[in-house]
C-alpha cells in the first residue's frame, strides 16, 4: 500500500474509547469492512505479498479474522481454515490457552486441518500484544507445515506485539497506529 492508501485506509477505522472495558482503544474495522474502497485498497495489498509465496492454506483467526482471510484464500486460490473458540469445532482438535489485550480466551484448530506440504498464512485483523497470534502459531507449527507467514490487517505499535514472534518469522501488518 502506498502512502495515500494508507492514509485513506486508516481514516475509516472507528476509534471506540473504552470498548469493551474502560482504558481500551478500539479500532473498529467493521468500518473499514463496510467501505468498498478501503476494502478493495486491503485485498489487493493482501494478495500481492502473497501471490508468489506458493501458499496453499489461509487459517483465520475467529470472528475477525475470518473476514480477511477467506477474502485472502479465494484470491490466492488457497483452502481456508478456521481457528475457531472452545466447543465450535467437531472433529478432533488441538487447543491452546492465551492473554490477549483484554481477558484471556483459547483457540482450536482441526488435528488435521494443516500437513507437512502447506505453505500457511495465519490471518488476523489486528495485532495487540501478539496473545492471540502466538497461540495460533504455536498450534499451526506443531502441524509441521513448510512455511507459516504471519498477516494482520492492522497493528498497535505501542503494544509491541511482534516482539513475541520469534525473529524468524515474516510478520506484516499493512498499517499501523500508534
Ligand atoms: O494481539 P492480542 O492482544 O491477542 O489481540 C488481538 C485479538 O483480539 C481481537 O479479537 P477478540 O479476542 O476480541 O475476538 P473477536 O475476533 O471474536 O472479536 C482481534 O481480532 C485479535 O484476534
Ligand atoms: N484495541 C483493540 N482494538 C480492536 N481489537 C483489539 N483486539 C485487542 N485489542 C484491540
Amino acid at each position: 500500500m502506498n502512502k495515500e492508501e494508507i492514509e485513506k485506509v486508516k481514516a475509516v477505522v472507528r476509534n471506540v474509547p473504552d470498548f469493551p472495558e474502560p482504558g481500551i482503544q478500539f479500532k473498529d474495522l467493521t468500518t473499514l469492512f463496510k467501505n468498498p474502497a478501503a476494502l478493495g485498497i486491503v485485498r489487493q495489498a493482501m494478495v500481492d505479498l502473497y501471490r508468489d509465496k506458493g501458499v496453499t492454506k489461509v487459517v483465520g483467526i475467529e470472528a475477525r479474522g475470518f473476514i480477511g482471510g477467506a477474502i485472502l484464500a479465494a484470491d490466492l486460490d488457497a483452502g481456508f481454515v478456521p481457528l475457531r473458540k472452545p466447543g465450535k469445532l467437531p472433529a478432533e482438535t488441538i487447543k491452546k490457552s492465551y492473554a490477549k489485550e483484554y481477558g484471556t480466551d483459547t483457540i482450536e484448530i482441526h488435528r488435521d486441518a494443516i500437513t507437512p506440504d502447506d505453505v500457511v498464512v495465519l490471518h488476523d485483523d489486528l495485532l495487540a500484544t501478539g496473545g492471540t497470534m502466538m497461540a495460533a502459531y504455536e498450534l499451526v507449527k506443531a502441524m509441521n507445515p513448510k512455511k507459516i507467514y504471519l498477516n494482520f490487517i492492522c497493528g498497535l505499535t505501542a503494544l509491541h506485539g511482534r516482539d513475541v514472534f520469534p525473529k524468524d518469522v515474516e510478520v506484516t501488518t499493512l498499517f499501523d497506529f500508534d
